[in-house]
């Protein structure tokens, strides 16, 4: 099976291969609607000056001529930037989820809000300027070529012309500095718009019920965003529309001088005035696409820092060599854990030093009180959590700190906030008598089927959308089956069913090994081994001395 996911997302989140191609394409149009300008021009001042040279049928094959090039390439042009945009912005999509499927769990915890707004609204941004990238430049070799046209009219009016227009960019560029600023707030108020959208999405039940709480978020929080989102927004396209129109000022009033006054100052003849006018009012089109396309760039550049800086940083925790480790230890029969250490950070709740052994079709339970870490404890025997220290030994073989990755190969979890996908994946080939016998173990027969390899219904209850979870794992070709207060959610009769039956099954007839969160006191003495976790530090109870304990 072909492994996309694994192929390397180092490509440019824009391919400027077809980005040039689109803009030489571009350009070729943008030319050819200057030649056609250019031949209006010809034919114009040649009437005024009554200086007939060429047959009015030339001028016919050339008008022909370049309509045809203007045509084909706006078409072609028309086309291949549909295609462009939506390769553009489904690449960058993809790219951001395999970089998420790679990501470093803590990290993606920490990055939610800013991933979800990558993939909302940063992709949008650059996928939407990267077309207008090819406008922009086939505006500004247009710009130039004019310059250029024009020259070659008249070098004195050019002169005045650059002036005026050195003073527009200068003014424009000035002004929009702080546009800038202003555009790079708003997309850092995006983060928290997200937090707020979030929370009421995952709160609407209790929001439904209680409506007062949807309305504190909505006036205190949400309002706060928008408002403060949507002014600072309004402010900075102002400010960018006036420099527009003062450059626009600027402009017709240079066409103003040329017109009325060039002719006293500079002595131009009626033809070049005519024909520098002309030349200015078609520049006019690619200036205000050039200043249109201004803010919409620098949109996108923010969001393109944005991205980047998102890929560095998920990708800032060095992940050990993408060796497949796949079925390595599944013949495992001793795992030692030595001295693993972890915290969520300085003054922050820490695990540690934890040694732990087990082996294979061991039962342990892990017992202690709220708050105490025994689902940070099996977050770092699972190494979702980078530890700060600790080794583990397996089969007796040495897995030092920073090839602990591979160790994950062992396990198969099911976490209390687990997540019930719609198939089973992972699992190459799915033994769908183990998954008759299971569904009726379970008591999940003509609840769910399996359906071409997909579950007919994930609608279930909590208890029994854990028991499809379990039976997910179970399949898994895992020796180690972790369970996060698993039976919690189960009724009294399944509960026993469970701890008394259901285990002893999959040890046997799965031959698995099992670590289980529990408070289930009552079944601690169906455990082999009994640890409790007592402010991150574990230690063994003697399942002998339960009677006095409990
Ligand atoms: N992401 C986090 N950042 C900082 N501290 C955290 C984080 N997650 C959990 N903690 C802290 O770690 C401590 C242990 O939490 P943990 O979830 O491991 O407890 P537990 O023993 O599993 O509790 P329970 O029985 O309630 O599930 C808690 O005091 C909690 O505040």
């Amino acid at each position: 099976m072909k492994n996309n996911v694994s192929e390397n997302s180092n490509s440019q989140l824009i391919p400027l291969k077809p980005l040039i191609g689109y803009s030489l394409l571009a350009i070729i149009s943008g030319l050819s609607g200057f030649a056609f300008i250019t031949i209006i021009n010809k034919i114009i001042s040649n009437s005024i000056t009554a200086t007939e040279t060429q047959p009015m049928q030339n001028y016919l094959y050339m008008f022909a001529g370049t309509i045809v090039i203007f045509f084909v390439s706006r078409r072609w042009l028309a086309g291949g930037v549909i295609k462009l945009s939506q390769k553009i912005y489904w690449d960058i999509r993809k790219d951001v989820i395999k970089l998420i499927l790679k990501a470093p769990y803590r990290k993606l915890q920490e990055y939610k809000e800013e991933v979800y707004a990558t993939l909302t609204t940063d992709v949008n941004h650059v996928s939407n300027a990267s077309l207008m990238v090819i406008t922009f430049f086939s505006s500004i070799i247009l710009i130039a070529a004019c310059l250029v046209y024009m020259a070659f009219l008249s070098l004195k009016l050019l002169g005045v012309s650059t002036v005026v227009i050195a003073l527009g960019v200068l003014i424009y560029a000035l002004r929009s500095k702080s546009s800038n600023t202003q555009i790079k707030e708003v997309r850092e108020l995006e983060k928290t718009f997200i937090t707020i959208f979030n929370s009421i999405l995952n709160g609407a039940k209790e929001i439904n019920i209680n409506a007062d709480k949807g309305t504190q978020i909505y006036d205190q929080r949400l309002m706060k965003v928008a408002t403060t989102g949507e002014t600072k927004y309004v402010t900075a396209l102002l400010k960018y529309l006036n420099s527009e129109i003062i450059s626009q000022i600027l402009f017709y009033g240079l066409i103003t001088f040329i017109l009325v006054f060039s002719g006293t100052v500079f002595q131009t003849p009626i033809a070049t005035k005519v024909s520098f006018t002309f030349v200015l009012l078609y520049l006019m089109g690619p200036i205000v696409s050039v200043m249109t396309i201004i803010p919409v760039m620098n949109r996108a550049t923010v969001s393109l820092k944005k991205m980047n800086k998102l890929k560095e940083d998920l990708a800032k925790i060095e992940k050990p060599q993408n060796v497949s480790h796949k079925g390595q230890y599944k013949d495992f029969s001793d795992l030692k854990i030595r001295n693993y250490a972890f915290s969520f950070g300085e003054n922050q709740f820490s695990v540690g030093p934890i040694n732990f052994d087990i082996k294979r079709n061991e039962v342990v339970f892990i017992y202690g009180g709220n708050g105490e870490g025994k689902t940070t404890f099996i977050n770092t025997i699972l190494n979702l959590y980078n530890l700060d220290n600790g080794e583990a030994y397996i089969d007796g073989k040495l897995v030092p700190l920073k090839e602990l990755e591979k160790i994950k190969n062992l396990f198969a979890p099911v976490f209390s906030d687990f997540y019930l996908f719609d198939a089973f994946y992972g699992i190459a080939d799915v033994d769908y008598d183990k998954v008759n016998k299971y569904l009726k173990l379970f008591e999940l027969e003509g609840k769910v089927q399996i359906k071409d390899g997909y579950f007919s219904t994930t609608n279930l209850s909590t208890g029994q959308r854990k028991r499809m979870a379990l039976i997910n794992v179970l399949l898994e070709d895992r020796p180690i089956i972790v369970l996060d207060e698993w039976a919690a959610d189960q009724d009294p009769y399944f509960r026993h069913k469970f701890y008394t039956e259901i285990i002893a099954t999959i040890v046997r007839d799965e031959d698995k090994t099992i670590i289980a969160i529990t408070h289930d006191d009552r079944y601690y003495n169906t455990a082999d081994t009994l640890l409790k976790m007592e402010y991150g530090k574990l230690e063994k109870t003697n399942i002998s001395e339960l009677a006095e304990i409990f």
